[in-house]
């Protein structure tokens, strides 16, 4: 297994992920990326961090280690206290489901809004953007929620169509805070699947989760949040292992080859009775 790559302050050239070219631009480039809130610890420092425009980059840590805030300095949400976020194309941002925002809206126009780059101003959106915004809800499987109030949907169902906004806005890089945390299990079947068709196809995907098995699902690269100065980049082969695991969490992690209709499947499970300081 080939050594993981540090994103900290690399001292000569940047991390590039290695699942990703490496002769095309990269779709992000973070550069010494430091944020903290007020006067609190660092939640993370001197991140320097190439995201692929093709592939698939998750990101893993503990509750609260800062996952949400760098994905909203990347966004530009968050302005981070140090370093830069060069941004190369549109970027779509599905938030977790989990606010209360503007949700007066139909999940049409929710959807409908992910056009807004492509609508002059006091112009209406043209049939084109209303075919878009169909066919990103149908890709969601939620086409039947299109006249349905998203103030009134589920969290779940909310995700899904958080998720069609983003596809609508056609964007180069998509980058998705907890995607399947309020899902079901078929539907974080149904997301999963689609996050690899759109890297297959081309986008490139970013996005926080909680789930390593879904990680080692979705292959390609991985960035595991470990402490403030302590953010490793590489490969999902090389660091969704258990002792990387064990040590994230605080738990004992640990692996089984299983036998899925005649294809081993690695699948992973916690020793609840491992827990570490
Ligand atoms: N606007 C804010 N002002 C002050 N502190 C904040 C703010 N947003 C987040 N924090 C704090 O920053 C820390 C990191 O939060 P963040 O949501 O980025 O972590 P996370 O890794 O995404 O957590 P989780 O896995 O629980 O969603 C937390 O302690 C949180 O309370």
């Amino acid at each position: 297994m080939s050594e993981a790559l540090v994103t900290r302050r690399a001292p000569t050239a940047p991390v590039t992920a290695s699942s990703g070219s490496t002769t095309e631009e990269p779709a992000l480039r973070l550069r010494g990326l430091g944020h903290r809130y007020g006067s609190k610890d660092w939640l993370f420092r001197g991140v320097d961090l190439d995201v692929p425009a093709r592939g698939i980059t998750s990101i893993l840590g503990p509750n609260g280690q800062g996952k949400s805030t760098l994905l909203r300095c990347i966004a530009g949400l968050q302005k981070p206290i140090e370093g830069t976020v060069e941004r190369s194309g549109r970027i779509g941002y599905v938030p977790q489901a989990t606010g209360t925002g503007a949700f007066a809206y139909t999940v049409f126009d929710m959807v409908l809004m992910g056009r807004a780059h492509a609508v002059s101003p006091f112009a209406s959106p043209s049939r084109a953007d209303r075919g878009i915004a169909t066919a990103a809800l149908e890709r969601v499987g939620a086409a039947d929620l299109a006249d349905a109030a998203f103030g009134e949907l589920s969290g779940g169902q909310r995700q899904l169509v958080l998720i069609a906004r983003a596809l609508t806005s056609e964007c180069r890089l998509i980058i998705l805070d907890e995607p399947v945390s309020a899902l079901d299990l078929r539907n974080q079947a149904v997301v999963l699947g689609l996050l690899r068709q759109l890297a297959a196809e081309g986008t490139g995907v970013l996005l926080t989760t909680h789930h390593p098995d879904h990680v080692l699902h979705l292959g390609g690269d991985v960035v595991v949040m470990q402490a403030p100065d302590d953010v490793r980049h590489g490969p999902v082969s090389d660091l969704v292992t258990n002792d990387v695991l064990t040590a994230l969490y605080g738990i004992g992690v640990r692996s089984a080859v299983v036998d899925d209709a005649g294809t081993p499947r690695t699948v992973l499970f916690t020793r609840w009775e491992e827990t570490t300081a």
